[in-house]
């Protein structure tokens, strides 16, 4: 029976067990994890069958291993998979968001001559851990493949494990790779932090300050709610490419503050319009990548029946929800009910219809 190996088992881990499960019922997955608690969760949960503690005895075992922590454990995981006595046969693969330093320390495992497909799902969320994956996280997003020495078996042998994700597979180089995402995804990042962070010391003496947001600052910042040890590792592993964007993007603003100074309306219509032509073609944000996914959180009282009585009010008012969990209860103490739905005008539907029937919302994000 194949048995495949997942080490970092947080939202992205989690999510490709889910759709391995779902095609592949039939093959063992084993999880490791510096946290423990998260394990728990994916043994409780049935998100895999079994538990390890060591990638040194781990991985000598499986037939499919998947790196799936931060970039900068994913590199110190590969150089130590060098050194272990694997099968023969193994596939290994990442999922790590920067591609050229992966590979480069994939180059000692290729020498002993396994195979290593390294991967990139352009899917994902703000969120992190086990409990925020999904089998559906991926579908429809792009996912890149990028093969280096492996034959083209691998990545078919890959893409079958995976099929359940209903991802569209792209094979790049490194390169290609690494600048393609520092552009779409790493700049967005810092530029959502930066904004973040230069608001808030702008309107640290404003009562109410960030509280005043409208949604158009909230969609524009909802990336800088990211994991900041996953970005770090990003950042340091894409830095080059990174700093040549970000040299563009500042002379960009810069332009646009001339133009601003010099009051010149023609430039400053052509700024707008240029970002409306290209932003309106991009499509829906629901059809091609990143999904997106929005939560309530409600207390709810320890009673026989709250949860039952919540989701029957929502099924009541046809608002469908993606997933429904209980975050703590103990006895005689209130619980937190979360509550995720598909896209936002639901999930403030039915925060308006629950508050209305007295249940106390206490987050929504
Ligand atoms: N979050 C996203 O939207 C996407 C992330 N990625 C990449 O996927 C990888 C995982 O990201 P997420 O699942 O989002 O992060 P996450 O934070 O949800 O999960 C990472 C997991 O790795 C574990 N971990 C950290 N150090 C470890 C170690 N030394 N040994 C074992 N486990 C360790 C953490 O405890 C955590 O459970 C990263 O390389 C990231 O760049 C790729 C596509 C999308
Ligand atoms: O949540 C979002 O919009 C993302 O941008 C998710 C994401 C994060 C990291 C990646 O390498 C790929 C996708």
């Amino acid at each position: 029976m194949t048995q495949v190996l997942i080490k970092g088992f947080g939202l992205i881990g989690s999510s490709l067990a889910l759709a391995i499960r779902q095609a592949h019922p039939d093959v063992t997955i084993v999880g490791q994890d510096v946290q423990s608690a998260s394990l728990t969760y994916a043994l409780d949960h049935q998100l895999i069958d079994a538990t390890a503690t060591e990638l040194t005895t781990a991985a000598p075992q499986a037939d499919v291993i998947i790196l799936a922590g931060p970039v900068s454990v994913i590199c110190d995981d590969l150089a130590i998979l060098a050194t272990l006595p694997l099968k023969p046969q193994v596939l290994i693969t990442d999922v790590g968001s920067t591609k050229q330093t992966v590979l480069k320390a994939a180059r000692p495992l290729q020498q002993r001559g396994f195979t290593f497909v390294g991967g990139h799902p352009m899917a994902g969320s703000h969120k992190a851990g086990v409990q925020a994956g999904r089998a559906d996280l991926f579908e429809n997003a792009y996912y890149f493949l990028v093969p280096g020495l492996a034959p083209q078996s691998a990545l078919d042998n890959l893409q079958t494990l995976l099929q359940a994700t209903h991802v569209k597979w792209l094979t790049v180089t490194p390169k290609q790779h690494d600048r393609l995402v520092a552009q779409l995804s790493h700049l967005p990042h810092i530029v959502a932090a930066a904004l973040v962070n230069q608001t808030q010391a702008a309107l640290a003496d404003s009562p109410l300050g960030l509280r005043l947001a409208a949604g158009g600052f909230k969609s524009i910042t909802r990336i800088a709610s990211a994991d900041p040890t996953m970005w770090t590792a990003i950042l340091q592993n894409n830095a080059e490419l990174i700093t040549q964007q970000l040299q563009a993007y500042q002379a960009e603003l810069a332009e646009i503050q001339t133009a601003i100074a010099a009051k010149n309306t023609a430039q400053l219509t052509q700024f707008f319009a240029a970002a409306k032509t290209t932003r309106d073609h991009l499509g829906p944000e629901h059809l091609g990548s990143l999904p997106n996914f929005y939560d309530l959180f409600l207390n709810i009282p320890d009673q026989v029946g709250a949860l039952a009585d919540v989701t029957q009010r929502l099924a009541a008012a046809e608002l469908s929800l993606v997933n429904i969990h209980i975050l703590e209860i103990r006895e005689e103490v209130d619980g937190v009910l979360q509550v995720t739905f598909g896209d936002a005008a639901t999930r403030d539907q039915a925060a308006t219809l629950l508050q209305a029937a007295d249940y106390q919302i206490v987050r929504r994000d």
